[in-house]
């Protein structure tokens, strides 16, 4: 099964109307390599702007579960896809601790982004004590358990390995434990999700950089890259799209 890369860029709670200018060369990037995805998941308050700047794919980094109701200060899925969003980060780690999101939480905003036709990239990850304890893999496999939605088409469906302990710390596993994970991961999504598990994108993510990347891209069962710091600039974000193009 060939599965196209995806590299998405995740800004958190960075970037301003003036940081769309990177964007421009991020999109002339995706533009000269045809071959892989590239998408930037902005704050909501940018989504509609860098929408609209351009041919670049936008996504949103959460959304609610329900499509609309007495939510005050959340946002949709279907507000997400008016505003040109095309993919949904969902289930990241730092929205599972900060704001306590449970699995059934997560799944439900999977489920959510799904049905109105957009992408959704659900994050799983295990803490530092948890890899330690040699629970890693079990403990993403529970995250997976519950927060998939039954019946995921592969077009619909993305999933992002992010060990806790390499976000933004410029630490990441060996290549056999990435490799590892990604392979757990995938014969998880096979007992979800039955044959749709093939071609189900499972990307990496945790201190990606433009020195590690092309390593981490060659990997097995790496379909890509979910990347924090070093999307925020065309400079470290344009080689890990190469680096993606050339595996
Ligand atoms: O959390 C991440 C992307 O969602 C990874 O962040 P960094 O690339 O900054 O480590």
């Amino acid at each position: 099964m060939t599965r196209r890369k995806l590299v998405a860029g995740n800004w958190k709670m960075h970037g301003s109307l003036a940081q769309l200018a990177e964007l421009d060369a991020i999109a002339a990037a995706a533009r000269a390599n045809p071959a892989v995805d590239v998408a930037i998941c902005p704050p909501f308050t940018l989504i509609g702007a860098a929408a609209a700047r351009g041919d670049l794919a936008i996504g949103a980094q959460d959304c609610h579960q329900n499509l609309k109701g007495a939510h005050t200060g959340c946002v949709s899925a279907e507000m997400l896809k008016e505003s040109g969003a095309r993919l949904v980060i969902v289930g990241h780690s730092e929205r599972r601790t900060d704001q306590r999101e449970t699995n059934e939480e997560v799944c439900a905003k999977a489920r959510a982004v799904i049905a109105v036709g957009l992408i959704a990239i659900v994050c799983v990850g295990e803490t530092e004590a948890e890899r330690d304890a040699g629970q890693a893999v079990a403990v993403v496999e529970a995250q997976l358990q519950g927060s998939i939605p039954a019946g995921a088409r592969a077009a619909e469906l993305v999933v992002a390995y992010e060990p806790v302990w390499a976000i933004g710390t410029g630490r990441t596993p060996t290549a056999a434990d990435v490799a590892a994970m990604h392979a757990a991961i995938r014969a998880k999504l096979g007992g979800l999700l039955g044959a749709e598990a093939d071609g189900v994108r499972i990307l990496y993510g945790g201190s990606v950089k433009p020195s590690n990347a092309a390593e981490l891209m060659a990997v097995a069962n790496v379909d890509g890259a979910l990347v924090g710091g070093a999307s925020l600039t065309a400079a470290d974000f344009v080689p890990i799209i190469e680096a993606a193009a050339s595996v």
